[in-house]
């Protein structure tokens, strides 16, 4: 994605929006004791950002039945228009939820009064022996909104999330439950995920420490037991194996975002990559169990070293459901073998958790679902696992079934504590490292620049630029930490997330100095920002990403020139050491983007030197046409001064012509009179 001319000979490491993270490992967290907190449930305010976020000693289950009829064809949240459904008229028409379908029939499940259990209906069939009724943290019924589940049973987690602890969020249910519309909405009912990523840079907004953050996002999907990059889509398959921290997810894009709409955006390009097929049960059927994560950074704003930088985690997890393959074609009865092979491991793996035996051997290696989730269900994270049930008679079983994993879920103990990283390992400390050395260069080519006020026209507009280039490529690397401000700063609804510091001042004002158009009020920031209740999902889209790398690109270029000027050679140890800083270990994916950046350099190059040829050859033609139009010039005016002179002497011959004519008339009036 990223795009840039030759790797930066200044011994930059790569700047970039999106990291491909070539061995991302999410080591598993210790076992630690944590404080319960008190947080409330609505969404983050400023005196709840000073509490403690509220930790289960449990994994946080719920359940949230479907209405019996349901509204299908509406785009879905991260659906681009083009990806509309286009069964629509065989599908069912929109109707008012309730208890009973126009075709007569009844929700099987009775929410009780304290929303905590679910009975299987008296009217329905019941089985001896089986239980009827399970009692979870919450039930939310046929009525309720995906903003009441949100505000009840998921907020408390992004906060844990953003303070650092590894958080889960997992849809779990039989197929056309409701776990898509739960997970990613619709426009007019945005999903947990949507809601999740507004909570994340909301609390980044109003967080009461003083923090700066760093948010990344990625998306996955396991399809047929083939882990797929959503973010690039390259078909070859993600490869997972254990390092001696956890589990490494090779060549897996990030994203750094700095807004909602930045992960939205990101999510809508993965969205059309999802696996998404018709079945006999849903029209729209998940076909993959998918995995967006947010990876968030924070460190104290003062930048000490060493001090608690957090890395933590928030995945949001759309399990496919599980599913009668009879009833479907070969492709989907393939898909759906894969599909409840890898939920009976994570059955598996959910019920030996539930039995607390340490010493039993935790299947978590027979699917990669369940390699994938064994971070958030180590013990060690939050997690929420969210139910869905359908209503219908007809699913009776496969409800029963969902119940029954929903309580052996909540048997399963967890105690989270805060992820605290090392600061090398962390992108916002490379991040600081390299604004730091782009600020030095800026000093450099400052100092030039006062120094060359002497010399030729050319030179000081070349350093201008170059000063230029540095101030735009601090401030775009800036953008993308976001920093939290203290709760005595009023936050006005359209003021910036980052408090304009004493450095981004200076910087204003070297652009100011240079005349140049700040853009740093651009969309993203105004979609971070944007508080207006409602819209904050639909605010202004953020700069293009690619516009975005296209202009890093340029950059670097640029900085490249200046390292050139300065006589370094790219050879020069220190700048090697930096580039093998920059990619630790070289993934066949960047080989091709350093490859493609090269050739996109040397394509500039080319170019450049073809305008400079032109240019040359064009200032040669006009210098000659210019002796030419001299040369023609001189000689008009010899024509002309020639022509004057011959009018001159034809004036002459016709007037001595004209005394002629009149003497040889005189001459013959003589002679006839002599005549006469
Ligand atoms: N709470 C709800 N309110 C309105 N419509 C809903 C609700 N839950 C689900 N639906 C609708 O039911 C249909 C099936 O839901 P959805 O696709 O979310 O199921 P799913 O569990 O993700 O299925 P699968 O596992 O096959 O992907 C969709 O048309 C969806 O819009």
């Amino acid at each position: 994605m990223q795009k840039a001319s030759k790797l930066p000979s200044l011994g930059l490491r790569p700047i970039s929006t999106d990291r491909s993270n070539d061995a991302k490992s999410i080591q598993p967290p210790r076992r630690n004791d944590s404080s319960p907190g008190t947080a409330t449930t609505a969404s983050v305010s400023s005196k709840e950002s000073s509490e403690k976020p509220q930790l289960k000693t449990n994994i946080e289950v719920c359940a949230r039945i479907r209405p019996l009829e349901i509204q299908t064809g509406s785009a879905g949240f991260f659906e681009a228009p083009s990806q509309r459904r286009r069964t629509l008229s065989k599908l069912p028409k929109k109707q008012a939820p309730g208890t009973m379908s126009k075709q007569g029939e009844i929700c099987c499940w009775d929410v009780s009064e304290d929303g905590e259990t679910a009975a299987q209906s008296e009217n329905t069939e019941t089985v001896t022996g089986r239980t009827n009724s399970f009692t979870l943290d919450k039930v939310y019924g046929m009525q309720s909104t995906t903003r009441q589940l949100y505000d009840n049973s998921c907020h408390s987690l992004v906060k844990a999330a953003m303070e650092g602890y590894h958080s889960t969020v997992l849809a779990y249910g039989q197929t056309a439950s409701g776990k898509t519309h739960t997970m990613s909405g619709t426009k007019d009912s945005p999903g947990l995920i949507p809601l999740c990523i507004e909570d994340c840079f909301r609390y980044v907004r109003e967080c009461q420490e003083s923090r700066e953050y760093m948010i990344r996002v990625s998306y996955l999907e396991v399809y047929k037991e083939h882990i797929r990059d959503l973010l690039t889509g390259i078909p070859q398959p993600i490869r997972i194996f254990d390092g001696p921290k956890g589990l490494i997810i090779r060549g897996l894009k990030e994203v750094v975002v700095s807004s909602p709409q930045d992960v939205f955006d990101a999510l809508k390009s993965g969205e059309g990559r999802r696996q998404v097929g018709s079945t006999h049960m849903n029209s729209q059927s998940s076909r993959s169990h998918t995995l967006v994560r947010l990876w968030i950074e924070s460190t104290p704003s003062d930048g000490r070293k060493g001090s608690s930088t957090r890395a933590s985690s928030l995945s949001l997890v759309d399990l496919a459901g599980s599913e009668s393959v009879k009833l479907n074609g070969l492709e989907r009865r393939e898909e759906g073998h894969y599909i409840n092979k890898s939920l009976m491991t994570l059955g598996q793996v959910v019920l030996t958790l539930s039995e607390g035996n340490t010493k039993t051997h935790i299947p978590f290696r027979d699917s990669k679902l369940t390699r994938l989730l064994q971070p958030s269900l180590s013990g060690n994270a939050q997690m929420m696992l969210l139910c869905c049930i359908s209503p219908q008679v007809s699913h009776l079983e496969e409800s029963h079934n969902t119940f029954k994993f929903a309580t052996r879920a909540k048997k399963i103990k967890q105690k989270a504590i805060v992820n605290v990283a090392d600061d090398e390992n962390t992108l916002l400390q490379n991040y600081r490292d390299e604004i730091a050395d782009l600020r030095k260069q800026l000093e450099e080519a400052k100092q030039q620049q006062r120094l060359i006020k002497e010399v030729p026209f050319d030179h000081k507009e070349e350093t201008d630029e170059e000063v230029k280039e540095l101030v735009s490529a601090i401030k775009t690397m800036e953008r993308l930490i976001l920093k939290s401000r203290p709760h005595h700063t009023p936050v006005t609804p359209r003021a910036r997330v980052a408090s304009p510091r004493a450095s981004e001042m200076m910087l204003d004002d070297t652009l100011d100095e240079l005349n140049l158009q700040d853009d740093s009020d651009d969309d993203s920031q105004v979609a971070i920002l944007s508080t207006t209740p409602g819209n904050e999902m639909l605010s202004t889209p953020t700069k293009d990403e690619e516009a975005l790398s296209i202009e890093l690109g340029r950059i670097r270029g640029l900085l490249g020139t200046v390292l050139k000027k300065k006589g370094i050679s790219e050879d020069d140890p220190y700048i090697q050491k930096s580039l093998d800083f920059a990619s630790p270990v070289r993934s066949p994916e960047m080989v091709r983007e350093v490859e493609h950046l090269r050739h996109q350099l040397e394509e500039q190059e080319a170019n450049t030197n073809l305008r400079k040829a032109d240019s040359s050859f064009l200032q040669s033609q006009l210098r000659e046409k210019d002796q030419l139009l001299e040369e023609v010039s001189k000689v008009l005016e010899q024509v002309e001064l020639r022509q004057a002179e011959l009018e001159r002497e034809n004036a002459a011959l016709r007037a001595e012509a004209f005394a002629l004519k009149a003497k040889l008339s005189r001459h013959e009036t003589d002679y006839e009179c002599a005549n006469v």
